[in-house]
């Protein structure tokens, strides 16, 4: 990079119009000129959503035995963190309603977590009985968005959430939480920053120990998701964050990458890009894991994936469901 300037001194005396940047914009910009990518982590934590968020969406119901051989391969790839299920009801989730043998049936790898949605207690007390050892809540900065998904307002969900997390508490159970609509609702349109940040902040003071932040609709670009991370960061710490970010309109990773930038390192992903959520119509499935584990690779960030075990597990589920895979790395590189 011969005439880049490498200085904010040097650059600004150059002449260069930098007017239209912040100042944390100035730095991030000169730093990507001198090919240093700022802040990055060394590690990043996926959690594989596709048993879950992905088959939740899918127009025929999947075979049990298909979900729990795609957990199982999933199992083998080095993954920590698989979220397996819902315990949601079957009437508003018909494709999730094997729950129970899904927990039941999987192989649980001792180096894996594989964590299950509980709207209530009503769910909660279910998951457990399948032998769930942590569960997520979630809701939502959206009020229409949340009685759309789960029926009540974002204040009686809160009351839900109390009592899941004070019966997880009683039992050793870590709970998860996900704000769902942190950048825009199919509903409501554009949600602020402050709205997320305060439903935020109440689930991790209620006790979740990770709040993970769903661009639900996958309409957020990196200038959008850079805002409402801001704003949630002021109220919870980063190491205590996630994102999970639909790839509708093609911006997930780039918006994975600013949430790198800032300084998360958990990312939600799903295997082949499955997915969606059954109540925000039109929203494509989550980053795929393959293209983020790949991203992260060549960025030097270790993730203790194995990137083509990944794509047997993702390369199963696509024939399986007689659909093409999302991830473009999969496309360009995987061969059966
Ligand atoms: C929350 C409820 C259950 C309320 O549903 P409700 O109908 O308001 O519940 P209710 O308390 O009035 O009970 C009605 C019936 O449901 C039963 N019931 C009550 N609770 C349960 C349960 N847990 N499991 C099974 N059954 C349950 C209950 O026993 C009763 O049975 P009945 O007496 O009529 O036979 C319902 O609205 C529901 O299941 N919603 C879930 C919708 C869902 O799963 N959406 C997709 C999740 S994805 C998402 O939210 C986004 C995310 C997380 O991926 C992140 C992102 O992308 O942003």
């Amino acid at each position: 990079m011969g005439n880049v300037p490498s200085t904010i001194k040097e650059c600004l005396s150059s002449g260069l119009n930098m007017d239209w940047l912040s100042t944390g914009d100035t730095l991030l910009a000169l730093g990507l000129q001198n090919n240093v990518i700022p802040a990055l982590p060394e590690f990043v934590k996926i959690v594989e959503v596709g048993p879950r968020d992905g088959l939740q969406n899918e127009k025929v119901i999947v075979p049990t035995e298909v979900k729990i051989k795609l957990i199982n391969l999933l199992s083998e790839t080095g993954l920590s963190v698989i979220e397996a299920t819902s315990f949601v009801s079957p009437k508003w989730v018909p494709q999730l309603a094997d729950h129970t043998e899904v927990m039941r049936g999987i192989k649980k790898c001792p180096k894996v977590c594989y964590p299950v949605l509980t709207p209530n207690l009503h769910g909660f007390h279910a998951a457990i009985e399948a032998g769930a050892k942590e569960v997520a809540i979630f809701g939502a900065a959206s009020e229409t968005f949340s009685k759309v998904n789960t029926n009540c307002s974002i204040e009686e969900s809160m009351l839900r959430f109390e009592e899941v997390i004070r019966s997880a508490k009683d039992g050793n159970i870590p709970v998860r939480g996900y704000v769902s609509c942190a950048i825009g609702c199919p509903y409501e349109g554009n949600i602020t920053p402050a709205k997320v940040a305060e439903v935020a902040k109440r689930m991790y003071s209620m006790g979740c120990y990770e709040i993970s932040l769903g661009d639900t609709t996958g309409i957020g670009t990196p200038g959008n998701v850079k805002k409402m991370l801001e704003a949630v960061m002021k109220e919870i710490p980063k190491s205590a964050l996630a994102v999970h970010c639909h790839d509708t309109y093609g911006q997930a990773l780039a918006n994975v990458f600013v949430a790198l930038q800032m300084g998360i390192s958990v990312v939600d992903c799903s295997v082949a890009g499955l997915g969606g959520c059954p109540y925000a119509n039109g929203a494509s499935g989550n980053v795929s894991t393959e293209d983020v584990v790949y991203m992260l690779s060549g960025l030097g960030i270790r993730t203790g994936i194995d990137l083509s075990k990944l794509m047997e597990a993702g390369h199963y589920i696509c024939k399986t469901l007689n659909r093409k895979t999302n991830s473009k790395v999969a496309q360009a590189c995987y061969k059966p």
